[in-house]
């Protein structure tokens, strides 16, 4: 009985067995079974079957024991401390990075940062009435405590590995879950999807005259001041808690163009995302990674001040490009941590005349690079991953006069009723590692169900891009030969493919045109027009005439060929039509790719004047002209006159728009629009 107990203390019970024989046998084991024994240790048997002795009682103890005298001990031996932590000057690098962390979360008023120790807190009990163990780095800095929040140490998870990072999550994060595929499913909160009203940009000398302000524009104002109140608040939260994780990493895969960033975040959910998202640093590169050059503090747990100035609801994400600095409080959604360093890109690379582009990437075998750019769900990251090409990135690149580069070091798929079948390489790279959010799973099996939208429409998946078999590491590339304007037209009256010229190509990257179907719990079942200017709107700094008459130039020193395709609706509008397959929009995708399309040949569609081909391989002819698959010919003729309208009404701000840097194009650009 005491040796019963004693058995499951240690959680060593074997029920195959039902307490007769041991898997491991410490000891005091074998001890207590010589006891039992009057002293007589019963030879082991060999056939592994274990030996009845008299008693009717199995004495196997045949295995080999361990070598511990308590469980604690066997469990220290599980664990080797990581190899390079032992030399004295790395000890010293550590301390410095705290020392940089502590910086970092300084409240700005009086410049001291927190008490902060490496390390999970969880151990703490190891070390209770102990000074602080010789591996666990800490920073005191010497201060009059005026708060609670001074008096104690924070301890710092510092670029944790997934697998530490799942543990996290799965210990004290409630909805975090493991998969059966491996990957790790969370459930980012009341917000599961960006909220772009809620980003405010700081206005300063900086940014005033630079930055596009006011009507259209995404960089909604805030004081500096407002900016620190919230930094402030996100500081305050962040060290009142027992553990911050920060990851160290980098973005843009171009050598002389990428910049280090800092997320210091409350969840092991939010410091994962970004592990996968951003590029992760070699060893080395992490011991020398010094000052960051971007930091982002997510409180997301924590709501902003409804007081506060500038602030229209609970959520706020704030910029200051001048502090280099970002401050999300009220949402969890992780998107917004990687969107809101994609904007920071927008406003620093333009400035060295690099193009930052809210678009994929891929190369083919031969190095024909191709870039697709495109609004939320028309297929950037779908169509990027191409079983037959080499994947660059799926959302965020630079375009410099050395090619391009991906920004980010993963991506970030939609996946809403994915499929093996249709999506082979996006379903293989959802194993372990990857951040599953807010899907929905077997309670019991936890197979996701990838058709569920009860918790959102929005599910996600974050993997490390060289999850995905044949990506290019690193991810660069020559200048592209296509690009590849991407539309989810819910009209269904857009060619499933164009071809455009230099002029249609500049008229539509600045329109950013896409039409979805408004979620159908509200019964609203029309067709809702979006137009994001470079097709990411809500991203871009500057004004979009200053990223497009980039595109314009590198385009055409380049030689590369714009093409519109229509990933949405044939044969009528939402509700009467369907969205055009995944395949044939591959075969399409395919001809662009392959040179066919280039060669092929085409016919001018009325009103938008867009060049339509007249055959592809693998795609019924009829569907190129969207009049033949509607059937109803005044229906299609009506909606293609109110798209056309919506474009127009949309372009005059751009026509109006004087010191935009396209201004010689300005008229031809506008003519290439519909006419009608
Ligand atoms: N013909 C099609 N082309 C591209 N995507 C399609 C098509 N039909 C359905 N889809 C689905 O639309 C979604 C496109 O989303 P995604 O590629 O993540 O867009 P983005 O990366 O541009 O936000 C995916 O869920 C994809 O399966
Ligand atoms: C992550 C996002 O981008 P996309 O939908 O383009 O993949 C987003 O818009 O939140
Ligand atoms: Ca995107
Ligand atoms: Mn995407």
């Amino acid at each position: 009985m005491v040796r019963a107990r004693r058995l499951q203390a240690a959680g060593r019970h074997s029920s195959e067995s039902a307490g007769t024989s041991y898997i491991i046998t410490p000891q005091q084991e074998v001890t207590d079974m010589m006891e039992a024994n009057n002293g007589q240790a019963r030879p082991g048997t060999t056939n592994g079957y274990g030996s009845r002795g008299d008693d009717g009682v199995c004495h196997d103890d045949s295995a080999t024991p361990v070598r511990a005298n308590t469980v604690d001990e066997l469990h220290s031996l599980q664990r080797k401390p990581t190899a390079a932590l032992s030399s004295s000057q790395l000890e010293e690098r550590h301390k410095q990075q705290l020392q940089s962390i502590s910086a970092s979360l300084a409240s700005t008023t009086c410049g001291i940062g927190p008490k902060l120790v490496k390390g999970d807190p969880a151990r703490k009990k190891e070390m209770v009435g102990k000074a602080l163990p010789h591996h666990q780095h800490h920073i005191t800095v010497p201060t009059i405590s005026v708060s609670d929040s001074d008096l104690k140490f924070t301890h710092v998870l510092y670029n944790l590995s997934p697998s530490e990072l799942y543990e996290h999550a799965i210990k004290y994060e409630k909805g975090s879950f493991i998969t059966s595929s491996g990957a790790l499913a969370t459930l980012s909160g009341a917000k599961t999807g960006r909220s772009p009203r809620d980003k405010r940009v700081v206005k300063d000398e900086t940014t005033a005259d630079d930055l596009w302000w006011g009507k259209g524009s995404p960089n909604i104002e805030m004081d500096e001041h407002t900016f620190l109140i919230n930094r402030e608040r996100a500081v305050d939260y962040l060290n009142s808690l027992d553990k911050v994780f920060v990851n160290d990493q980098f973005l843009n895969w171009d050598p002389n163009n990428r910049i280090k960033v800092r997320i210091i975040s409350a969840r092991a959910y939010h410091s994962l995302f970004m592990h996968n998202m951003c590029i992760r640093p070699t060893y080395e590169e992490l011991e020398n990674f010094g000052e960051p050059d971007f930091t982002i503090y997510n409180a997301g747990q924590f709501p902003c001040n409804r007081y506060t100035h500038y602030m229209t609801s609970s959520t706020s994400i704030d910029i200051s490009l001048k502090r280099r600095e970002m401050v999300i409080l009220g949402t969890q959604y992780a998107g917004e941590m990687k969107k809101g360093l994609f904007s920071v890109m927008h406003y620093l690379m333009p400035k060295k005349q690099i193009l930052s582009l809210h678009s994929g990437c891929n190369m083919g075998r031969a190095g024909d690079v191709a870039l697709f750019f495109g609004l939320s769900g028309t297929g950037k990251t779908t169509l990027s991953t191409d079983r037959n090409r080499i994947l660059i990135g799926d959302d965020e690149h630079c375009w410099s006069d050395n090619g391009i580069s991906n920004i980010e070091g993963g991506c970030y798929a939609k996946c809403i009723d994915l499929s093996q079948e249709k999506e082979p390489d996006i379903w293989d790279a959802i194993k372990f590692g990857t951040v599953l959010e807010n899907v929905v799973f077997d309670e019991h099996s936890r197979e996701v169900d990838y058709t569920e939208k009860s918790v959102t429409e929005n599910t996600r998946a974050a993997y490390p891009i060289e999850y995905i078999a044949n990506a290019k590491i690193p991810c660069v590339g020559p200048h592209p030969k296509n690009v590849i304007l991407l539309a989810c037209d819910a009209f269904g009256v857009l060619p499933p493919v164009s071809k455009l010229s230099h002029a249609q190509t500049m008229y539509h990257f600045i329109s950013g045109y896409t039409a979805l179907v408004a979620g159908t719990e509200d019964g609203i079942k029309e067709p809702q027009a979006t137009f994001s200017a470079c097709f990411g709107a809500a991203f871009i700094m500057l004004h979009p005439t200053r990223y497009a008459a980039m595109l314009a130039d590198k385009m055409k020193k380049h030689g590369a060929t714009g093409w519109l395709v229509n990933t949405g609706w044939i044969g009528g509008s939402y509700g009467v039509g369907e969205r055009i397959s995944l395949a044939y929009t591959r075969k399409i995708i395919d001809a662009i790719h392959s040179g066919e399309l280039l060669a092929t040949g085409y016919k001018r569609t009325e009103v938008f004047g867009l060049d339509i081909p007249t055959k592809v391989e693998g795609v019924p002819s009829e569907l190129f002209d969207p009049i033949n698959t509607w059937e109803d010919k005044d229906s299609y003729k009506l909606t293609l006159f109110k798209l056309a309208d919506l474009f127009k009404r949309n372009f005059k701000v751009f026509t109006n728009h004087k010191n935009g840097g396209v201004s010689d194009l300005a008229d031809e650009i506008a003519a290439a629009g519909p006419n009608f």
